[in-house]
């Protein structure tokens, strides 16, 4: 049996607001608030908690080390570790965030997946995304792989190659521009990239005030390294006007789940192209597309980038069923709460809707699809990887006894410049090795 494994980033001890992501809507209206990086983690696990109670495959992806010294030395700051953060914070508290940010919580940009079914050498497959379209998210690249082969070590069963390489072209950002369309996970299915920009087509569209952080040219190359067939791959192009509204990722406007599609109708550059397409190569491997479509008229794209609707979680059920995983915002708009109402009455594929307060992610533009990467698993692959990631009543108790024990409940943007906060953070990840069984994680030299 083949069931998907979602793999939620565990909030690290430094999740603060630095309103790094241009284009990312929430981010830059939190910038410099207080953020409580207990808390964020604390709400990051009761998610994690509930939905392996309700009995979905749920895995944990560890935090990174923060600051990233080497990133901070590598750009001038020299000395103690207590002068780099001094200097850092002093001639660029800005690059100091940077290499602070928590932002590998959100583990749907970690990497793009596909399962050992489509790819050519039987392995499940993953490239970690370079992210380098920000600073903050540019140097996540290397730890992931390094996380990523620490649990996927069986190299029988699973393939972690090397980031793209950073440069325009390549702009990588994972799964969060990626989905995988099929009758059920362990069939045949169709994956799906969707790009913002197309590096070596001047001539084709791409947003005019925010930057396009995902590429044609990425997608091609990340299908190539996976050995994904040519007929069982299609590239749409995100609808640049959306990028330019703040939707700076396709997981803020579309989630597919299964042989269901859940899209607003101003996703797509082209939607009737895009259907087209993804009909065409879903009858390739047996498999009809269900969509759900959203218009306009029933929720803008304004209402759905502030509440997040379509960065819902498309969870299939044992009946058959799916539910969908939606942040508490979805329920404050209007609009939004309206049509989730129809949508669930509706007697279409989602009757149910779950409801989890993230908001100190959110805050930061993380939704409950941020915050986890898909990884769909054959029974012999998940007892081939590293059991000590697995969501258990255990693990969660003792995470949250890890969370208690070691994160600040308020951070503030000055607080960066302490340097016990970078000790306390070390303290706890060597802790967390200890805790998930996977001893090296960290470079912690
Ligand atoms: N998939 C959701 C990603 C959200 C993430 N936010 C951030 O990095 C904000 C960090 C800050 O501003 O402190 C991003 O934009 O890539």
């Amino acid at each position: 049996m083949t069931r998907e494994f979602n793999f939620d980033g565990l909030v690290g001890p430094s999740h603060n607001y630095a309103g790094l992501s241009f284009g990312n809507v929430a981010s830059f209206n939190n910038v410099k608030s207080a953020s409580n990086p207990k808390q964020a983690a604390l709400q990051g696990l009761a998610k994690m908690r509930a939905l392996a109670a309700r009995g979905f495959a749920q895995g944990v992806l560890p935090p990174q080390a923060r600051p990233n010294f080497r990133l901070l030395r590598s750009l001038g700051f020299t000395g103690s570790d207590a002068d780099v953060l001094a200097r850092a914070y002093k001639e660029s508290p800005v690059i100091l965030a940077c290499a602070y940010s928590a932002s590998p919580m959100w583990t749907a940009n970690a990497a793009t997946v596909s399962p050992s079914r489509d790819t050519q050498d039987g392995k499940v497959h993953f490239t970690p995304a370079n992210l380098n379209n920000k600073l903050h998210r540019s140097h996540e690249h290397e730890q992931s792989a390094r996380a990523l082969r620490a649990i996927f070590h069986d190299e029988r069963h699973f393939a972690v190659h090397d980031a793209l390489p950073a440069t325009p072209a390549f702009g990588d950002e994972g799964a969060a521009n990626h989905t995988r369309l099929c009758r059920e996970h362990g069939a045949d299915a169709v994956e799906v990239f969707v790009y913002g920009r197309v590096e070596f087509d001047p001539a084709a569209p791409a947003p005019k005030r925010y930057p396009a952080r995902q590429t044609l040219e990425a997608s091609q190359a990340v299908a190539r390294l996976h050995g994904l067939s040519a007929a069982h791959t299609v590239y749409l192009q995100q609808n640049p006007d959306v990028i330019d509204q703040g939707v700076f990722h396709n997981d803020v406007i579309a989630v597919g789940n299964a042989d269901v599609l859940f899209y607003h109708e101003q996703a797509f550059a082209d939607e009737q192209g895009a259907l087209f397409q993804l009909r065409q190569a879903l009858a390739g491997v047996d498999a009809e597309l269900r969509t759900i479509r959203v218009a306009t008229s029933q929720v803008s794209v304004a209402d759905a980038v502030h509440s997040y609707l379509f960065n819902s979680q498309l969870l299939s059920k044992p009946d058959g069923r799916m539910a969908l995983v939606i942040p508490r915002e979805c329920e404050e708009n209007a609009a939004v709460a309206r049509y989730l109402e129809e949508l669930v009455g509706s007697g279409g594929p989602v009757d149910e809707l779950i409801h989890f307060d993230l908001r100190q992610s959110m805050r930061n533009g993380g939704g409950p699809a941020c915050l986890r990467l898909r990884v769909a698993l054959t029974d012999g692959e998940a007892a081939a990887m590293h059991q000590g990631v697995l969501m258990t009543e255990e693990l969660y108790h003792k995470l949250v006894g890890w969370v208690e024990k070691h994160y600040r409940d308020q951070l503030e943007p000055a607080d960066l410049a302490d340097p016990a906060l970078a000790v306390e953070v070390r303290t706890a990840l060597e802790e967390l090795e200890r805790l998930l069984g996977l001893p090296g994680l960290y470079d912690l030299s």
